[in-house]
């Protein structure tokens, strides 16, 4: 389906000034051509549709279930993903009365400085950067995600690659590198899901509440539209953004923490309202530290905290993480980025979770 990679062309400018730090300009396929060889059936769109629909009724305490996002670091293979899909599922449907599970499904990852940037950027993982497999990839494994019945959730972070799969996700990350980001912000106020912003890696948690507000209003800026033109989009604001408390100098998931975060959005007349990340600073980078930061968190829900709306996991197939060697064999289900749980660490914390939702519920008199 995806023709084979073309050579590459060279840089374009006829003078000495321009393209110095340019090696090379290849071909990119368009959105437009993206779908047409993997268009999403009516029913995947259906299930994208209901499942923002259910996570804006948690953002705005329409429902009282909490949203789970949990997933690998960065997905880096296809069987894998699915494997992990089919049995997230399983504890999905088990737990749909108190959790509303969304897979985790991370394409693009932000680097500190370099290292692997992701499966769409690079999904040979030997520097092919074969860029337009790496879009056909993402999107033929959301759609076979989706048809499993499970709702995606990804990060975005390049500004031009959700033109190719947007219309899959049902919830939408900025990460803590990008939340300053104007560009990002723009981007996330034209965005049809509900978008969480990371606080800075520094622990700002101004910065996330900034960027609700910006991406709340309307924006103009300069996109690509399906068939690859570069067009001015003009958006009218996305009312679904909420902040993503991820740790930075020092974990900020304790109850203190919420309160102040609560505090800072209050202020800018914001919904009070937070997902944890346990991973991340939260964990210091410990992913063990997940399960006893999801445990302190689980507490601070039965003990009737409302506010905590959702959490995010990092979770694979099998534990801990690997180094991208050439020419060696990777282990399976094994994160080639951030250190993961693995799925049978992770069965029991769903399970905890689900309870403190219980809990939660019985102390406010309502019943589901
Ligand atoms: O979630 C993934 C990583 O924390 C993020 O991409 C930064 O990774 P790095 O510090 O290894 O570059
Ligand atoms: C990169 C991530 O997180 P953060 O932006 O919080 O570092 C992530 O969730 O993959």
């Amino acid at each position: 389906m995806t023709p084979s990679r073309p050579s590459c062309l060279a840089p374009e400018a006829s003078n000495s000034v321009e393209d110095t730090h340019i090696k090379s300009i290849r071909p990119l396929i368009t959105p437009a051509l993206l779908r047409e060889w993997l268009p999403a059936p009516a029913a995947t769109h259906a299930l994208v549709a209901a499942s923002r629909s259910a996570l804006t009724n948690v953002l705005e305490g329409r429902d009282d279930r909490l949203i789970v996002v949990v997933g690998p670091c960065s997905i880096h293979d296809h069987a894998q993903a699915i494997e992990y899909a089919t049995r997230l599922k399983q504890q999905a449907d088990a737990l749909a009365k108190d959790l509303l599970v969304v897979m985790r499904v991370y394409f693009e990852k932000p680097r500190t400085t370099v290292g692997w940037k992701g499966f769409i950027n690079d999904p040979n993982m030997d520097g092919s950067f074969a860029i337009n497999d790496g879009l056909q990839k993402a999107r033929a494994l959301l759609l076979e995600i989706l048809a499993l019945g499970l709702p995606v959730g990804t990060e975005f972070l390049d500004l031009l690659s959700p033109q190719f799969i947007s219309d899959l996700v049902s919830w939408g990350a900025i990460g803590a590198r990008t939340t300053e980001s104007q560009s990002h912000r723009q981007l996330a106020s034209g965005l049809s899901c509900p978008v969480g912003f990371k606080n800075g890696t520094d622990g700002g948690v101004k910065v996330a509440v900034d960027a609700i507000l910006a991406a709340r209003a309307p924006h103009a800026f300069i996109g690509m539209t399906q068939m690859g033109q570069s067009a001015i989009f003009e958006t009218t604001g996305n009312q679904r953004c909420h902040v993503i408390l991820r740790g930075g100098k020092q974990p900020n998931y304790s109850a203190a923490d919420v309160d102040a975060a609560c505090a800072l959005l209050r202020k800018a007349g914001l919904r009070e309202q937070v997902m944890i990340d346990v991973s991340h600073a939260n964990s210091n980078k410990q992913y063990l530290r997940q399960i006893d930061v999801a445990q302190d968190v689980a507490s601070q829900i039965a003990a009737g905290d409302a506010r905590i709306t959702g959490l995010m996991i990092e979770s694979h197939l099998n534990e801990g993480r690997q180094d991208i060697v050439p020419g060696q064999p990777l282990a399976w289900g094994v994160s080639v980025t951030d250190a993961c749980i693995s799925m049978e660490q992770t069965i029991p914390v769903l399970q905890q979770l689900a309870d403190a939702v219980r809990t939660r519920r019985q102390r406010s008199g309502t019943q589901r």
